[in-house]
Parts: structure tokens; sequence; C-alpha cells
């Protein structure tokens, strides 16, 4: 069983401001905990920091400060070539992410091959098709020979789950993974990925802009805007007494919460005097301003925050 800590992550991109260059924080001093058989759900608008802090878990980005810290069960740290191997990402489009000249078999046998998670052709075979039976992809031998193109947006991303959790993965980070599918396939598809987590005790930080998904399928929401987390909790808590400006005017753009596939709308809202220097968390009940969030952070307390998210 694995787990991580996110410690004060800052991610800066230089960009360029007309002739100058600055720094602009995408991500700025957030801190958060997953942990096994638990989904906690990043929700924002578009900008807000989502994929940032998605890459930074998955190394494809460095962070400009703050720390990942992903431990086993005992507390030994996960690092080097097992970091890649535990923590996988099933990414929002999955037309892109998979590459149209490979079958589904070699999709999956090559992290299997990769992180030596099995020896010989007939036992990656044999893998390659019991992956492709726990998502649902049969008949396997059938699918295992199919090119992406012959799937639909659905499968493809059972491919993409699959060949994420091939290598044994105990972390993993969906960047809305149904945003691009058919609202009448989703549910399969988040349901599909609650079951893997349960059956391989994951890890889970779920990415999205659905409110009505992030209730369902996590335990914890923490919501993004301008990059800082501004309001925290058990799921049910942040949506249904949602106390942050920008958390309400969220909640008032999704249509309808309860529905899934609530999205909240892409139209420009008003956010002049929406404040992200504060942060309303729901364990504690308490305002707290983000430069005491951070100081606190520095000092992580990993029992009272399994305790508090087990409560
Ligand atoms: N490589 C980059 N270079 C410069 N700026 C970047 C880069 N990647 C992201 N940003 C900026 O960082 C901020 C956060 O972007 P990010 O993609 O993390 O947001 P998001 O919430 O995931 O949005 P979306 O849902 O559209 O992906 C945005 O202002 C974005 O323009």
């Amino acid at each position: 069983m694995t787990s991580v800590d996110v410690t004060n992550l800052v991610k800066d991109y230089g960009i360029r401001d007309g002739l100058r260059r600055r720094d602009l924080r995408a991500v700025d001093r957030v801190s958060f905990s997953l942990l096994p058989r638990r989904t906690v759900a990043l929700v924002g608008e578009s900008g807000s920091g989502k994929s940032t802090i998605a890459k930074l878990l998955t190394r494809l980005e460095k962070p400009t400060s703050g720390r990942i810290d992903v431990r086993l069960g005992d507390g030994t740290p996960v690092v080097g070539s097992l970091y890649r191997r535990h923590v996988q990402m099933v990414f929002q489009d999955p037309f892109a992410s998979l590459n149209p000249f490979h079958s589904v078999e070699h999709h999956v046998a090559r992290p299997l091959r990769i992180h030596g998670r099995t020896r010989g052709a007939a036992a990656t075979h044999e893998r390659v098709l019991e992956m492709l039976r726990r998502v649902n992809l049969t008949p396997a031998e059938h699918m295992a020979a199919r090119r992406p193109h012959e799937l639909s947006g659905g499968q493809r991303q059972r491919v993409a789950i699959a060949r994420a959790l091939a290598p044994g993965a105990q972390v993993l980070v969906a960047d809305e993974p149904v945003s691009m599918l058919d609202v009448s396939i989703r549910l399969g598809v988040l349901n599909l990925l609650a079951r893997l987590q349960r059956e391989d005790d994951l890890a889970v930080l779920y990415i999205t802009h659905d409110l009505a998904t992030a209730r369902h399928f996590s335990d914890e929401i923490l919501v993004l805007y301008r990059g800082r987390v501004v309001e925290r909790g058990p799921a049910d808590a942040v949506i249904l007494d949602p106390h942050h400006d920008y958390t309400k005017l969220l909640a008032q753009a999704a249509p309808d919460p309860e529905r899934v596939g609530g999205v909240i709308a892409s139209s420009p809202v008003d956010r002049s005097g929406i404040d992200n220097s504060v942060c309303f968390d729901h364990h504690t009940g308490q305002w707290e301003h983000i430069d005491d969030v951070a100081a606190r952070a520095g000092v992580p307390d990993r029992h009272a925050t399994e305790k508090r998210i087990a409560s």
C-alpha cells in the first residue's frame, strides 16, 4: 500500500509578457495527502493549476519548490524507477494518448516489460489478457489484436487504464479521465476506476471540472483557484455547504450537482473580489490564510491527516 504526501508544492513557469519575461505561478503552496483506497478530487476551472499538479506528481514536470513524498506502507520512500512504476497517469484524451500504429496488446505489454513485471512472451501475453479482462475489454484475445482507431473512446480509455495499472501502480492520477467521453459512458468508466481502486488499494487523485462526479467518486475535495487551494474537506461538505465565494460560484455554474455530467460552465463569470489568499477547511471549520496553511504544512502531521480523512 502506497501513500503520497504533497507539501507546499510550487510551480512557476517563465512566460513572455510583451517584451519582458516573468514568472507565472501555476501552483502555489499546495499540500494534500493521497491514501490507499481513498480518492482526492481536485476541482477548478481551466487554468486553475490542476493539470500542472498532475504533471508534477507524475514527474512530467519538476516542482519549483515543495515536496512530493511517496511511501510504501512501512514508510520506505519510493524513489527512482520505482516511483514511475508506482505513480501512473490516465490522461484526458484517449485519442491522443494511444499510438495509432500499435495494437492494444503492445500498449499494455510495454509497461509490463519495462518494469520487469513478466518474463517471456507467453507470460506477458497472459498478463495482457488478464489486464484487459479486468477493465472489461472482452473477449480479451480479440481486443488485444485491435488498434486504437478500431475502438470507441470508452474502450480506448479502458486500454489507457489497463496500461497505467499494468506496472503494478499504486497511485493513479486521473486527469479529466472521462471529460472527452460521451456522457452516457462516463459513469461506466468511473465505476470501473472505483472497482480497480478497491481491488488494488489504489490511492487516486481525480482531476475534474465536474462537481457531481467529484462528489460521488471522491472522499475529499480540494477546490483550486488560480493555483491555490481555496476550500477543502469531505466531498459532501464542500459540495453541499460551500463557503468560499469561488466554490459557491462553481456550484452555481454547475447546473445540477446530482447529475453526472453537470459540468462547470466554461463561460466567463464575474470573479471580481474573489480572494485566493484564504482557504476554508471543513475539517477544522475555519478560514485560514495561505501563509498560515503553508507554515503548518511544513510540519506534516500524517497521523492527524489520516484520522481526519477516515472520519
Ligand atoms: N508549460 C507552460 N508554460 C507556461 N505556462 C503554463 C504551462 N503550463 C501551464 N501553464 C499555465 O499555468 C496555469 C495553470 O495551468 P493548468 O494547465 O495546470 O490548469 P488546469 O486547471 O489544468 O486547466 P485545464 O483544465 O485547461 O487543463 C495556466 O495559467 C496555464 O496557462
